[in-house]
C-alpha cells in the first residue's frame, strides 16, 4: 500500500462558495431538488444510532472476540460505524482540520491560485463526483501525508479484521487491497438560506472497500438510510467515520452491506468534510471471495476487473445503491466464473 498514489479532490464548488456570502434569501433555480426525501425527526422518541467501534479493543493479533463480533454485526446490519480511539494522534486531526478551515477562508484570489486546469492532477475548484480523482496540493504537505499513511495502516486493520470476521482467507483480503489505490475528496457545503430545497451530496452508496470520514469542521449535515428512512448522524468530533463499501458488500457475498448516506446543508454555517476511499488495485477482481463461495452459498454477484468495475463506475449516474444492483447475478443468470 504504502508505494500507491494519494489521490483527491474539491468537491467545492467556486461559484457556490462566493455565492453564499452574499446575503440572498432564496437559492437560484438551479439548485432547488424538491424531490428530497425527509429526515427522521429527532422529537420525543430517541433517534437510532449507528454503532461505535473501539479500535483499541481491535489491535491485530489480539482482537477481543466480542469487540470482533461487534464489528461483523455491525457491518452485517449497518454497514458503517463511528471508529473511537482510533489511536491517530488528536494534535496531526486538529491540524489538519485547521489547515483545510484557512484554506476556505482564504480570498478567492489566493484560492485562484491553486485553481485547476484541464488536465491538472492536484488543485482547487469543481469537480463532479464521477469525474478523474484530483491530487491535493494545498495544505501543509506534511499534515496530508501524516494523515494519509496513519489513516491507511487503520485501513488495511479493519480490512483485514473484516475477512477474519467473514471468515475470507486473509490471503484473499491482502491480494486484493495490498498496494490498493487511495482517493480523497474533501467536500465544502456552504450555508444554504433554503436547506430543504438543496441538495449537499446526493443519496449513495461509496463504490469503495471501505471508506473514511472525517467531519473537520463539526457541523452535521451527514445523514444515513437505515431501514428506509433517513438518520442525520451526530458525529463525534473525535471519532471517524467508517462506511463499508459496495466492494466489501461484494467481497462478502452479500453478508456486509454498504449504506445509503448523503450529506445535507445547514441554513446558517457551512460544512467540510474529507473522505478518504480504500480501494483494491487495479489488477485485482471485484467479486465475492472465492473461500467463500460454495454450492450452498453461490455467488450473488458478478466478478470483474477493477480496472473495468472503475470505468463503468464513472460512467454510471450516481443514486443511492444504483450501481451494486447492477453487479448483482440475476435469477437465471449464469455466474461469469
Ligand atoms: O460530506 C459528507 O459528510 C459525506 C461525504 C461522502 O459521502 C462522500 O464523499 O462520499
Ligand atoms: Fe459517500
Amino acid at each position: 500500500m504504502a508505494s500507491s498514489q494519494i489521490q483527491g479532490s474539491f468537491e467545492s464548488s467556486l461559484s457556490i462558495q462566493e455565492l453564499a456570502k452574499a446575503p440572498i434569501l432564496a437559492i437560484p433555480q438551479r439548485y432547488v431538488q424538491e424531490d428530497q426525501e425527509p429526515s427522521i425527526l429527532a422529537s420525543g422518541t430517541s433517534l437510532p444510532t449507528i454503532p461505535f467501534i473501539d479500535m483499541k479493543c481491535l489491535i491485530p493479533g489480539e482482537a477481543k472476540d466480542y469487540e470482533l463480533e461487534k464489528l461483523h454485526s455491525t457491518c452485517k446490519e449497518w454497514g458503517i460505524f463511528q471508529l473511537v480511539n482510533h489511536g491517530v494522534s488528536s494534535s496531526l486531526v486538529e491540524k489538519l482540520k485547521y489547515e483545510i478551515e484557512e484554506f476556505y477562508n482564504l480570498p478567492l484570489e489566493e484560492k485562484m491560485r491553486y485553481k485547476l486546469r484541464p488536465g491538472d492532477v492536484e488543485g482547487y475548484g469543481q469537480t463532479m463526483l464521477n469525474s478523474q480523482a484530483q491530487k491535493v496540493e494545498w495544505a501543509d504537505r506534511d499534515t496530508l501525508e501524516s494523515y494519509f499513511s496513519e489513516l491507511q495502516k487503520i485501513a488495511m486493520t479493519l480490512l483485514g479484521l473484516m475477512g477474519k470476521a467473514l471468515k475470507i482467507e486473509k490471503r484473499e483480503v491482502e491480494e486484493m487491497f495490498e498496494d490498493g489505490m487511495q482517493s480523497v475528496r474533501i467536500t465544502y457545503y456552504p450555508p444554504c438560506p433554503q436547506p430543504e430545497l438543496a441538495v449537499g451530496l446526493r443519496p449513495h452508496s461509496d463504490a469503495t472497500g471501505i471508506t473514511i470520514l472525517l467531519q473537520v469542521n463539526s457541523v452535521e449535515g451527514f445523514e444515513v438510510k437505515k431501514d428506509g428512512v433517513w438518520i442525520p448522524v451526530n458525529i463525534l468530533p473525535e471519532a471517524f467515520v467508517v462506511n463499508v463499501g459496495d466492494i466489501m458488500e461484494i467481497l462478502s457475498n452479500g453478508v456486509y452491506k454498504s449504506i445509503e448516506h448523503r450529506a445535507v446543508v445547514n441554513r446558517v454555517k457551512e460544512r467540510i468534510s474529507l473522505a478518504m476511499f480504500f480501494n483494491p488495485k487495479f489488477q485485482a477482481e471485484v467479486g465475492p471471495a472465492g473461500s467463500l463461495i460454495n454450492p450452498q452459498n453461490p455467488p450473488l454477484f458478478k466478478r470483474v476487473g477493477m480496472e473495468k468495475y472503475v470505468k463503468d463506475f464513472f460512467t454510471h449516474k450516481l443514486k443511492g445503491k444504483s450501481f451494486i444492483e447492477q453487479m448483482r447475478i440475476k435469477i437465471g443468470e449464469d455466474s461469469p466464473t
